[in-house]
């Protein structure tokens, strides 16, 4: 007899299987799901492998003998599985054997089409009935969809609609989502999806991702047997510590992963099925969240120490156990006390991936280089001030310094020089040294203490300002000025997310970088003569900030002329990045590969962007942009002697065009 503990697996899926596996009358051809809810365990205990188990031989274990004779079936379905006879004592499995048609098709978001099902699909897999009479084309759907989610003002409203949709029709989904991305990605993704992680409790249908607490320590790789598929490609893991600039999220912010791998497929081409959202739940330190009777997570304060280190390292090993070596796990929103610690520990045995570090430092470097074709120089000839020296303000500083010690052949300990951060303290300088964590200790350079970042922006004169401080409105009119009076042409990135953290507003960059026209500065010359009477005649028309932000901003209108802020976010890489690594079998990632990516990135921002005042390309593009990236980012791979998947083909685009999944419906036989 078996016995049983919850659990499920999917047994066999995909398109055209034969029916016969089933054993049922229908003899369906398409998309099949086989599943029973739990794995199975031999009469020794020992777990079954049901995918190479022949299904009628787990039917026959299944079945309990002389089930006819139960008179609680009543005359109805026999008691194949036995458990309407069995007892409270017996062990009864929870099976649901069924081909994926008719009613459970509709249900199946993987393989349902709405009412795109053609005549010939309802009849051959039972949805006669089961649909209004009518049959419309995906491009329809695509189309109503969009006036529907536009409907809703609100936009957590909007995201909770496509959360929906994805969980009834996941290719209409991804059509959706690539066919209006930039509509689409302030809604799955930040802003909006900050919002949602805040509310997750009182916005929580149904469980998405999968969840790891400290409860199933010592069991993790069980659990992650219970995922439904195996296949897995990327995972992308938070602890909900430092969700954006929002703080302790705990177990809500199961919403980063979810939203991060949404956009592996819809930007990257990245099969949904490959990809899977984990938040490990060790506490949280938000009282808030502890007092909440929603909060969904573990109510207790987080963990840490040894505990945690065990949790993540049992975490860590049981997904190679489970998925093999070449599973990306992408660390995400992780707080800096544990980030370094898990990539620095991880890197050399596993294929991890920071994105907060290493994502975000490829993307600040590809829009520095594009946005040097704007202000000239190059990248040694500028000098880089951060407000925020964590996780993303000291990757990108040392991204920016190792590609600036290669094209300069300068040792990388000199060209730090030309970076300086600011934290909570004031500026990073080398009295400060010794209380430092070690990830800004490379950045303390000699100079006298400095409190604030307007002192730190006229002491140090930075060309280019970059926030990653999480504080909103960080860059005061003051600072924002001062780089103006500095620079003919100042860089201003204000990275941090959600919108309500990023450190000024596109309107505020413009609007206090006016420039003075070739009439006015003539006026200066004379009011240099004459005196100030004639500062009068200034006329400020231009912003002159080259500015982008880590949520998005709308254009700017200002005295007749439209700015377009760009956005510098880590979405423009992780997916083809992912990508990258995946189609070449790559195991481990290596900086030359971030620093790869940068470049395919910086190189796909064309003259009329370039003209718009734009240092990255609209993400419109995305898909096109992800499969040069991914291409560049697999060529170094090879390069390096990392990738595995040989031989290396040919023409790299045209392999990652061709490893991408796109979401048009599939023809059921
Ligand atoms: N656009 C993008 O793609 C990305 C954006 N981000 C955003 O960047 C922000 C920071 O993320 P991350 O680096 O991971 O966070 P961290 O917590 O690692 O770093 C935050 C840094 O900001 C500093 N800081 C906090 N408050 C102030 C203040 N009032 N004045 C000066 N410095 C301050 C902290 O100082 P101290 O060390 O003294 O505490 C710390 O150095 C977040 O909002 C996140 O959303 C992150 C990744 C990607
Ligand atoms: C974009 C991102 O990864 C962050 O804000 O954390
Ligand atoms: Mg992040």
């Amino acid at each position: 007899m078996i016995s049983a503990t919850r659990c499920t697996f999917l047994g066999c899926s995909g398109l055209g299987g034969s029916g016969n596996i089933c054993g049922g009358q229908r003899r369906g051809y398409g998309p099949w799901r086989v599943t029973c809810m739990s794995p199975i365990n031999d009469r020794n205990g020992s777990v079954v492998n049901v995918m190479e188990t022949p299904l009628k031989e787990i039917k026959k274990e299944a079945v309990v003998e002389d089930v006819d004779d139960n008179p609680i079936s009543g005359g109805g379905p026999r008691d194949v599985y036995g458990e309407d006879k069995a007892t409270e004592d017996h062990f009864v499995t929870p099976w649901s054997v069924s081909v994926a048609s008719g009613y459970t098709l509709l249900r199946d978001p993987h393989f349902n089409k709405g009412l795109a099902f053609t005549e010939k699909e309802r009849d051959a897999h039972y949805l006669r009935g089961l649909l209004p009479p009518t049959t419309i084309p995906q491009e329809t759907q695509v189309r109503k969809m969009i006036q529907h989610i536009r409907q809703y003002q609100v936009p957590l409203q909007r995201y909770m609609a496509m959360m929906d949709l994805q969980e009834r029709n996941e290719r209409l989904f991804y059509k959706l989502l690539i066919d209006h991305v930039e509509e689409l990605l302030p809604i799955v993704y930040t802003p909006t999806v900050g919002e949602a992680c805040q509310k997750y409790g009182d916005i929580f249908m149904r469980p998405q991702g999968l969840y790891i607490s400290l409860k199933e320590k010592g069991r993790i790789q069980e659990v992650l047997r219970n995922w439904p598929e195996k296949n897995i490609q990327v995972i992308v893991v938070t602890d909900g510590e430092r969700i954006l600039g929002l703080g302790d999220l705990g177990c809500q912010g199961m919403g980063i992963p979810v939203g991060k791998l949404s956009l592996y497929t819809a930007l990257g081409g990245v099969r949904p099925s490959a990809c899977l959202p984990i938040t490990i739940d060790v506490g949280t330190n938000n009282e808030r969240l502890l007092n909440d009777e929603l909060y969904i997570g573990l109510k207790q304060r987080r963990a840490t120490g040894q505990e945690y280190s065990e949790l993540m390292h049992e975490f860590m090993t049981a997904v190679k156990q489970t998925y093999g070596e070449k599973v990306l796990i992408q660390f995400e929103d992780f707080a800096n006390h544990n980030a370094f610690d898990l990539l620095e520990k991880y890197r050399s045995t596993h294929l991890v991936f920071n994105d907060d570090i290493q994502g975000t430092a490829s993307v600040v470097l590809a829009g520095l280089v594009a946005a040097l074709k704007l202000v000239g120089g190059n990248l040694a000839d500028h000098k880089f001030l951060f407000l925020g020296a964590g996780e993303a303000g000291t990757g990108i500083a040392e991204l920016i310094a190792l590609e600036t010690s290669k094209q300069t052949n300068a040792p990388l300990d000199e060209v730090r020089k030309n970076i300086w951060l600011v934290d909570s303290k004031g500026l990073i300088v080398s009295s400060r040294k010794e209380s430092l964590q070690h990830f800004k200790k490379p950045w303390a350079h000699e100079h006298e203490p400095v409190k604030n970042l307007l002192d730190a922006v006229n002491k140090i004169k930075p060309t280019v300002l970059i926030g990653t401080s999480g504080q909103g409105s960080a860059f005061t009119k003051e600072v924002v000025e001062a780089m103006a009076s500095i620079n003919e042409k100042p860089i201003i990135l204000s990275l941090s997310n959600p919108t309500s953290q990023s450190e000024c507003t596109a309107e505020e960059a413009y609007t206090w970088t006016q420039v003075i026209e070739p009439a006015c500065i003539f006026a200066l010359k004379f009011e240099r003569i004459f005196g100030s009477t004639l500062t009068i005649l200034f006329h400020f028309s231009q912003g002159r900030a080259i500015f982008a932000s880590g949520s998005p901003f709308s254009p700017v209108e200002y005295k007749g002329k439209v700015f377009v802020p760009g956005q510098a976010n880590n979405a423009y890489i992780f997916p083809g990045f992912g990508l990258g690594l995946i189609m070449s079998g790559t195991i481990r990632v290596h900086d030359d590969l971030l620093l790869a990516a940068s470049e395919a990135l910086a190189e796909q921002v064309s003259e009329e962007n370039f003209e718009k005042g734009l240092i990255f390309p609209p993400f419109t593009n995305i898909r096109k942009i992800s499969a040069h990236i991914a291409a560049k980012v697999a060529a170094k791979a090879y390069e390096l002697g990392l990738a595995t998947r040989l031989p290396q083909p040919k023409d790299l685009v045209k392999f990652a065009e061709s490893c991408m999944y796109t979401p048009a419906y599939r023809s059921y036989r």
